[in-house]
């Protein structure tokens, strides 16, 4: 029995039929793809509202996209991105911020993402936060606070003191390196999917045998003993021989265990709360920002908005450029009204890329804390001095009961790869303990 139907949970299912095991997914949603979601504006224009990037090193959500056949495109790139930093303009970050990026990313080898409670100075790193690591470094208060935005919000999507050091480290590790991480080209941001990311999890739906997949049917309560398993949702009961949460411990947490879980493991779920980023779209009738050499791409340290990015898919009736606002910046927007925060996040599109950005046609946002299947987004963390004790207990069995999703990943944690990893080696456990 499969609980949640994102990469995780889907990819996890695919892993147990090939082994030939009989299998049940149940899906809080009335649809697929947790934390990817494709919609449509009336004339056609496509927001991806929530994951919508793959990277070149990402080689399994990338075999999936393959596998179904489906399109990809180069994130648009016409023009110079805007990097503002310390209140000056320039179109690429100051070689201090690259040397301060490189100092993270030799720290982060020494981390090994399967342990990295095992670093030499993991116990010291995991009471540190990123954020008073870096004010211990020796460059400006301008440098620190850029790279203090980009990396915690742009990757964990919230302020630099919710992470510690070594969780900041082996976010790095688990992606192969800061550029993998945070590169367009070359990086994670490079391809988007023609359709949405949804798509892809629409696929690997379709793909299921009928009746395996259960849409609106939240799991409520997990009985379990060494034997087996007895899920209760809003409407049904099933049994199993084995069950995989496959849902960020967040929501894991929230769901009733019989017997309740090992202190470890229920403190693992309690300690990994969801990062907190807005992503918001402004639809335009035509790329203006194009005409005036800017590619859409934008990084900041000050404003609402860390980043932006063209986010036009091809052949798009209108234009779309997508801003994220992550830390502090997304806690006091979100006390703002609708109409407050439309016309915060449009002045900064103005300061940015000029005054035809202040009235585009459209404004769209949606805001993933406040969907109750998901609480935030794009993943979430142990936080600090959590790692080292409560790290080994996210992805260990408790009797029958296994967990999966992007947070419990070792190699791309946080992103729809890391989720598929998850649900592979979820259902390899399955597998072994049943002897398949
Ligand atoms: C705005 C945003 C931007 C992002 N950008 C990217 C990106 O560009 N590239 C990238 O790779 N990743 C990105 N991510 C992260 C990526 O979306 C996630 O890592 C990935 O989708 C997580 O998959 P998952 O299966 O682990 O979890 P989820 O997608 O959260 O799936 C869990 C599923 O479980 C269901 N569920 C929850 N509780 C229960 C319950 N009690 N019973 C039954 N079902 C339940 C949920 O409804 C959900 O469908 C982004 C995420 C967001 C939100």
């Amino acid at each position: 029995m499969v609980v949640g139907a994102g990469f995780a949970g889907l990819g996890a299912a695919r892993e147990l039929l090939e082994a030939g095991l009989s299998v049940q997914v149940l899906e809080a949603r009335p649809r697929v793809g947790g934390r990817t979601l494709t919609r449509y504006l009336p004339d056609g224009t496509q927001l991806d509202l929530g994951g919508q990037w793959i990277g070149p090193t990402q080689h399994r959500i990338r075999e999936l996209v393959d596998h179904f056949g489906i399109s990809t495109y180069p994130t648009p790139a016409h023009g110079d991105p805007v990097v503002d930093i310390g209140g000056e303009r320039l179109a690429s970050p100051p070689r201090e911020v690259d040397s301060l990026l490189e100092e993270i990313d030799l720290l982060a080898l020494q981390i090994t993402p399967e342990r990295p409670w095992d670093a030499p100075e993991a116990r010291a790193w995991d009471q540190q936060t990123f954020a008073s690591w870096l004010a211990g470094t020796e460059y400006s208060e301008t440098v620190i606070r850029y790279v203090a935005r980009v990396v915690s919000g742009g990757l964990l999507a919230g302020a630099p003191a919710e992470a510690s050091l070594l969780e900041t480290l082996f976010y790095v590790a688990s992606a192969g390196g800061i550029q993998p991480l945070m590169g367009y080209e070359g990086g994670a941001q490079e391809t988007r999917i023609v359709g949405g990311a949804q798509s892809i999890a629409e696929h690997m739906a379709d793909e299921l045998p009928p009746g395996v997949l259960r849409l609106a049917e939240p799991v409520t309560a997990v009985e379990y003993d060494s034997a087996g398993a007895r899920l209760t949702t809003t409407t049904h009961t099933y049994t199993a021989s084995r069950v995989i949460v496959a849902v960020p411990p967040t929501l894991a947490a929230r769901i009733r265990y019989d017997p309740p879980l090992p202190a470890l493991s229920d403190g693992a779920l309690q300690r990994t709360p969801a990062g907190g980023a807005l992503k918001v779209h402004a639809v335009y009738p035509a790329p203006f920002w194009r005409d005036r050499g800017l590619s859409g791409m934008s990084t900041s340290d000050s404003g609402v908005l860390t980043e932006t990015v063209d986010n036009t898919p091809p052949n798009s009736p209108r234009a779309v450029l997508t801003g994220f606002v992550y830390g502090d910046e997304a806690v006091l927007l979100r006390g703002r009204s609708l109409e407050e925060r439309r016309r915060i996040v449009l002045e900064r599109l103005g300061e940015l890329f000029g005054d035809q950005a202040l009235s585009p046609d459209d404004y769209v946002e949606f805001d993933w804390m406040a969907e109750e299947w998901t609480r935030g987004c794009f993943s979430g963390h142990l936080v600090p001095g959590s790692t080292v004790t409560f790290g080994p207990a996210l992805r260990t069995p408790v009797e029958v009961v296994h967990w999966a999703s992007t947070e419990t990943a070792t190699e791309w944690n946080g992103y729809f790869d890391g989720a598929v990893a998850s649900g592979r080696r979820a259902a390899e456990e399955v597998r072994a303990a049943l002897g398949r």
